[in-house]
């Protein structure tokens, strides 16, 4: 063992990094960095260092990369592909679903979800994200004008009436209803996993479940299992039921009009060899309930910020949907959608500075070249995706919040792993398209009503870094209307 410690020690003894003062503990210190202060710590770190620099802990290399050329390896090598230990606390919730599992299994699993994404079902889809974001807009009419509003509530809110109708097909109304037991329990676990994976000392699951915030976690768990569970038994039901009345096989026009992603995994079984039990299903659904409305609404909430901030780009957000919509208060059509350019370089331009995964981590499963550098074997590497945004060979100014970077202009020849909000390579997010037609929806009805004014300014943001990057203050923007309300026209 100890000639295998002194040969990664012997690897990693020259790298870029703080000097290595104990060889046992390492950086031990430099390692226990709260969220809140993680990136500001990483960002000195990253500019004192450079796009590539060491930790030693306890006998491992932690590797930090925010450089292109490094995430380029980082996401296509096969001896980068596992991920680290850490994700494994996400096992009791989300067991072996597409984000935790790893191989076969992962691999079959992708295949046969991939098609849930395709663009005849993003439509529908849609039509989900416009009722829901009706309901909010309505809301909003309702609020005295000029009011301060938080954003990132608001937004979270209308993102889990989102996922729980397109994951599960259950309406769970948490923009009416926000207590509701469940979206409280869902609330509830994402805040204790990100907890959780800032502090080591809650990895050991026998330690964790035995403290009262532990036993909390299980029991919030169980509310959210009965509800998926029933959601699967439902939608299994109704899909028998239609199946038994027709020919075997349902076609096109004999699903139902608003397909759930349960009801397309459902028949994607059908029409593979892959068989799911009810337990790798709640897997799935968990997975998406997880993965699908924090990141979107952290990007959202992060995008009405930046436009409270900045009237003029906000303003070219607005003419843009003016030439689209003229006066009318009609449904964005997809082809509306697709002709929002501005907003889409808008919400790009926001997930640089603010990606809402700011942190991803992998395992050596080998000794990897990583550029002039060997890692050994076991190291864990870290690719710091907010300071790789910030790289200023890549992005000049980089503080500076320019949409314009996006222009097809300016994305020309730009390296194609120095901007990777949604990861990159095989294991790269499934749901981008969807998260990227949900912000369009909920952003563009939002400024075709309300002009916006941030309360505060960039240089109040305080961030933190968990599993999904927040601010620690309420980002509290003003909703001036920009006309009366007359309701909808569909
Ligand atoms: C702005 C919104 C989003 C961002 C920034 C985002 C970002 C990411 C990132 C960075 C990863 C890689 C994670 C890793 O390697 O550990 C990922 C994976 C994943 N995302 Fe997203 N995501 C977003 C929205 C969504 C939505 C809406 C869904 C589902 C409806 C979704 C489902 C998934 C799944 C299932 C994976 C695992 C994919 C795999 O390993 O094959 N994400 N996402």
């Amino acid at each position: 063992k100890s000639h295998i410690w002194l040969r990664k020690m012997r690897y990693v003894e020259n790298f870029p990094g703080p000097p290595l003062k104990n060889r046992l503990i390492g950086h031990l210190k430099e390692a226990m960095v709260s969220p809140a202060d993680l990136p500001t710590e990483s960002y000195r770190h990253y500019k004192e260092y450079g796009g590539i620099y060491r930790f030693w802990l306890l006998g491992y290399a932690i590797i930090f990369i925010g450089e292109g050329k490094y995430a380029e390896i980082f996401f296509t090598s096969k001896t980068t592909e596992i991920k680290p230990d850490p994700y494994r606390l996400l096992h009791v919730w989300l067991g072996l679903g597409l984000l935790t599992s790893r191989g076969q299994l992962w691999q079959k699993r992708r295949k046969l979800l991939t098609p849930a994404f395709h663009f005849s079902n993003l439509t529908k889809f849609c039509d989900v994200f416009v009722k829901n974001t009706r309901t909010m807009v309505q809301q909003l009419h309702q609020t005295p004008d000029g009011s301060l509003v938080d954003v990132t509530t608001l937004m979270k809110l209308v993102a889990l009436d989102n996922i729980c109708e397109t994951a599960m097909g259950i309406e769970i109304n948490a923009l009416k209803n926000p207590n509701h037991n469940y979206i409280r329990a869902v609330e509830d676990c994402t805040h204790m996993t990100m907890e959780r994976f800032t502090k080591p000392w809650r990895w050991n699951d026998f330690q964790f479940f035995i403290m009262p915030y532990g036993r909390k976690y299980w029991k919030d768990l169980h509310t959210i299992f009965e509800l998926t569970d029933k959601a699967i038994n439902n939608r299994k039901i109704g899909r028998a039921e239609r199946i038994q009345n027709s020919s075997q096989h349902l076609d096109e026009a004999e699903e139902p009009k608003k397909m759930a992603f349960l009801d397309l995994l459902l028949a994607s079984c059908e029409d593979s060899s892959v068989t799911l039990s009810d337990e790798d299903l709640r897997d799935e659904v968990n997975t998406f309930m997880f993965e699908g409305h924090d990141t979107t609404a952290a990007s959202m909430g992060f995008t009405l910020f930046l436009l409270g901030v900045h009237p003029e780009i906000q303003e070219k957000c607005y003419q843009e949907l003016r030439e689209i919509f003229q006066d009318s208060d009609r449904s964005p059509t997809m082809e509306d959608l697709q002709k929002m350019k501005y907003l889409e370089q808008v919400i790009k331009e926001s997930m640089r500075m603010f990606p809402s995964v700011p942190i991803l981590g992998r395992e050596a499963t080998d000794d990897v070249k990583l550029g002039d550098h060997m890692i050994p074997k076991k190291s864990v590497i870290v690719l710091n995706v907010y300071n790789l945004h910030r790289d200023p060979k890549v992005f000049p100014d980089p503080e500076k919040f320019n949409p314009d970077r996006f222009s097809p202009e300016e994305s020309l020849g730009r390296h194609p792993f120095a901007y990777v909000p949604f990861a990159a390579g095989p294991r790269n997010c499934i749901g981008q398209k969807f998260a990227m037609l949900e912000e369009k929806v909920v952003l563009s009805y939002i400024l075709r009503d309300f002009l916006l004014e941030s309360e505060h300014g960039m240089d109040e943001l305080q961030l933190s870094f968990a599993m999904v990057i927040r601010s620690q203050k309420n980002l509290n923007v003003r909703f001036t209307r920009r006309k009366k309300f007359h309701g909808f026209e569909s």
